[in-house]
């Protein structure tokens, strides 16, 4: 009887990990057991001088401090206080381009990439994406003129097909954006965006973000920088800060891109005559 009920109940543990396993690829949002990937590591002992560009970055020193949410982590701060190269860091130690798209992009326009990403170990979770995509707004113009290139060179599948089917270069800005997060992000993927709102209006934003809860829940994760307070609100996020003194978690509110904003929609006119004061 004991053996019986003890092989019921391995059974049924089997088949509950066989329904998990099979419900992971369509609608399931990561967790810290099931995330992507789970935290930075600075290799410091080979790094010949702090004093030059990328590691004399104020962000550098706290670099082991930044442990990515299973869902979406948002990397903020004043422009210039190193955003950009550590995303460039971590997407390139990830294996993508550094000029973005997925991980077989390998065109290279102007390779001006630091060499951080040689000094960066990322901690992997067990679980793999089926789909990744390293979103760069600055070179994005670079990934569809590739995505051309190549289409015409291919004999089989065209890639902008994946894109939705119509030329990047000839929608908005915006549009191919939009284009590249409803049509390419596929879901259970990784996601490295660097300011994907610098086309988006601020309703595009908003659409962005129920976008982002779309790909959530079919287990994504998100690692974005932004200026943007309206994309650095979904709820329960992680927001790492980069100031001139490192780097700090802070809430949405507590945020300086949200509190300015604030300020200025609440009091513009105070706001206007204290700049043009000061000019
Ligand atoms: N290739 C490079 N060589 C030397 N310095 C660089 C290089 N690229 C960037 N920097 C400097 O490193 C600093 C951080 O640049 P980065 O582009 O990472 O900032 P950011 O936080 O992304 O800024 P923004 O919000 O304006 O996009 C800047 O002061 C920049 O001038």
């Amino acid at each position: 009887m004991v053996t019986r009920e003890l092989f019921q109940s391995r059974r049924y543990n089997e088949r509950m990990i066989v329904e998990n396993f099979i419900e992971r690829g369509r609608n399931v949002k990561l967790n810290r057991d099931t995330q992507y990937i789970r935290s930075l590591h600075l290799k410091t002992e080979d790094i010949v001088t702090f004093e030059e560009y990328p590691f004399n970055l104020p962000v550098m020193k706290d670099v082991d401090s930044i442990i990515f949410h299973p869902n979406v982590t948002y990397i903020i701060g004043e422009n210039g206080m190193g955003k950009s190269t550590l995303l460039e860091g971590i997407a390139i130690a990830l294996g993508f381009n550094p000029e973005g798209g997925t991980l077989n992009f390998n065109f290279s326009s102007y390779d001006s990439h630091s060499e951080l990403d040689q000094h960066l170990r990322i901690i992997r979770g067990v679980e793999r994406p089926r789909d990744n995509f390293f979103f760069r707004a600055e070179t994005f113009y670079n990934v569809a003129t590739n995505i051309e290139e190549l289409d015409k060179e291919s004999g089989g599948g065209r890639i902008i097909d994946s894109f939705g089917g119509k030329s990047l270069h000839k929608q908005s800005h915006g549009e191919a954006f939009f284009a590249a997060f409803v049509e390419r992000f596929q879901g259970n993927g990784l996601y490295i965006l660097d300011e994907p709102e610098a086309a988006l209006s601020p309703l595009r934003q908003m659409s962005m973000l129920a976008r982002i809860n779309d790909l959530i829940n079919q287990g994504s994760q998100f690692i974005i920088s932004t200026h943007s307070p309206i994309l650095m609100a979904y709820p329960n996020a992680r927001i790492y800060e980069l100031t001139g003194e490192g780097v700090s978690e802070a809430r949405l509110e507590e945020t300086s891109h949200y509190t300015i904003m604030k300020q200025f929609m609440e009091n513009k006119e105070r706001m206007l005559q204290h700049l043009f004061d000061q000019s």
